[in-house]
């Protein structure tokens, strides 16, 4: 084999090499959304002013043509300024929103931690939502039950438990919500600004079990507004800005960019 053909080979298998360990695709996704200009009272006029032609939208791309790939046990973070579309993306990825254009392959189990609580019910207890909300995660009945001393050690809400949560406060929510979703090492986690949860000591703790995670193979994808954190915790990052990829690559050089 000649020297080149050598490296023409090499290079081939660190392709393969890498094609293997890619655990999220996203290619060239775009998103839509349409913005309506009048506040419809009713349905009677939301039909009245569709058939006189007066409703009108304009619509607004969230994301456009957003293309990258994430390798198995990385971290990576998402930065950008405020409407950059950094929600919108892991929204996508998890698959709470579709694309307007293009497409997410995700080769993995998926948490994601963006809208925490949402599968609660404000009338049931804290126990009866670590049950409602786990099955809504996918985790089975006999499993939460093996868990559920963990889950509530870990929400330190003691006594709080068996009381509707409905009358917690909204620090005592995310508790609650971050005990559970982080209870099992998911292959693909997926988190947006988790690490402001609750006070200064959950934050801490929390940014510990988020830690273990990662130290413990999970592949992460988060979004933060700190880029300390980010500095700290990714192998990589990807920079949104106006709903598309300025630059994706490694956190010091992307982050120094950033801030300059
Ligand atoms: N459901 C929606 N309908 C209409 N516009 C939306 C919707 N969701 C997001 N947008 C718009 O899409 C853009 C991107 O929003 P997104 O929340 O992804 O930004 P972000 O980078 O996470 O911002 P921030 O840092 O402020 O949280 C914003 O202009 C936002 O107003």
């Amino acid at each position: 084999m000649s020297k080149n053909e050598k490296l023409l080979h090499e290079q081939k298998e660190k392709v393969a090499e890498l094609q293997k360990r890619k655990i999220i695709e996203v290619q060239n996704v775009s998103m839509r959304f349409r913005l309506t200009d009048d506040k419809i009272m009713s349905l009677k006029e939301f039909v009245t002013r569709k058939l006189s032609g007066k409703y009108k939208t304009s619509e607004f791309w969230a994301l456009k043509d957003v293309s990258f790939d994430v390798y198995r046990g990385e971290v990576v973070g998402i930065i950008g300024h405020n409407g950059a579309g950094k929600s919108t993306i892991l929204k996508v990825i998890s698959g709470i929103l579709k694309p307007t254009e293009g497409s997410v392959t995700c080769r993995g189990n998926i948490v994601p931690m963006l809208e925490l609580g949402s599968g609660f019910d404000h009338d049931l207890t804290g126990r009866e939502n670590i049950f409602l909300n786990g099955a809504i995660l996918g985790y089975t009945e006999d499993f939460l039950k093996s868990k559920y001393d963990e889950i509530v050690a870990f929400s330190e809400l003691g006594e709080f438990i068996d009381v509707p949560i409905r009358n917690y406060s909204s620090g005592m929510l995310m508790r609650l919500a971050f005990s559970i979703a982080t209870v099992v090492n998911p292959q693909i986690l997926i988190v947006d600004e988790i690490l402001a949860v609750g006070d200064a000591n959950f934050q801490k703790k929390s940014r510990k079990r988020m830690l273990e995670l990662m130290s413990g193979g999970t592949t992460v994808l988060f979004v933060s507004h700190s880029l300390e954190q980010i500095r700290e915790m990714c192998d990589r990052v990807v920079w949104l800005e106006h709903g598309q990829v300025q630059t994706v690559g490694e956190t010091k050089e992307v982050c120094d960019a950033y801030e300059s």
